[in-house]
């Protein structure tokens, strides 16, 4: 289990390289390293036994590894239902996005910062993204909502952004009457 780096490390303001395909053996091990950070964070028994904060999206640069990779483990919302979307995500571009933006009502939280920071960060609410997985098969779906987020989340941090910067520094809970606020 890699360690996560926190704000400050410049790895975090970095623009990660494109991964080449076919993946190397040290590329295929960090996207299962990836994965399994998520799936071992979820599960409240493993979370406390190894300290970890849990996670639902975990990108390459907060492993201290500058390549645009990143694990996603969006939990279903009902008891027995499936994930609305669990894929290591490879390149990833968001080809189109929505005028109306999204955010989460609580705010957000990410793995590499320790500090609460508060706030609406204002995002698209519906992406279609395109992206790699780790046979290189090639992947485009539209997302909406919180698995939308997340993906944003993921892919800012390929390129060196971090939540916070798009949060409105005079009015942190600002928002504009046709921002979809999801829970
Ligand atoms: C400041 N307020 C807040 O943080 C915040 C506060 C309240 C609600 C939300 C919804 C907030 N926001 C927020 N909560 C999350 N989690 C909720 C709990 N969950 C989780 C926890 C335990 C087991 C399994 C799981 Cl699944 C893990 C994920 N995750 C993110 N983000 C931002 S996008 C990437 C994603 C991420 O993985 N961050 C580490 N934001």
């Amino acid at each position: 289990m890699k360690d996560i780096v926190r704000d400050g490390d410049p790895v975090l303001r970095q623009e990660a390289a494109d991964v080449q395909f076919p993946l190397s053996a040290e590329d295929q091990q960090l996207a299962k390293d990836l994965m399994e950070y998520l799936v071992v964070s979820q599960d409240p028994e493993q979370c406390k036994k190894y300290g970890l904060r849990a996670g639902v999206g975990l990108a390459a640069p907060q492993v201290g590894v500058s390549k645009k990779m990143a694990s996603v483990l969006v939990p279903p919302t009902e008891e027995d239902g499936e994930s609305p979307f669990t894929d290591v995500i490879i390149n990833p571009v968001i080809i189109s996005e929505s005028v109306q933006a999204g955010a989460l009502t609580e705010g957000e939280g990410c793995l590499s910062v320790d500090k609460d920071v508060p706030g609406f960060v204002p995002r698209h609410d519906r992406i279609t993204l395109r992206y790699y997985d780790v046979n290189g098969e090639k992947h485009q779906l539209r997302l909406k909502n919180y698995p939308a987020i997340v993906c944003q989340h993921e892919i800012d941090h390929l390129h060196g952004i971090l939540f916070y910067d798009h949060i409105n520094k005079d009015q942190p809970f600002t928002r504009d009457d046709d921002m979809v606020m999801i829970d």
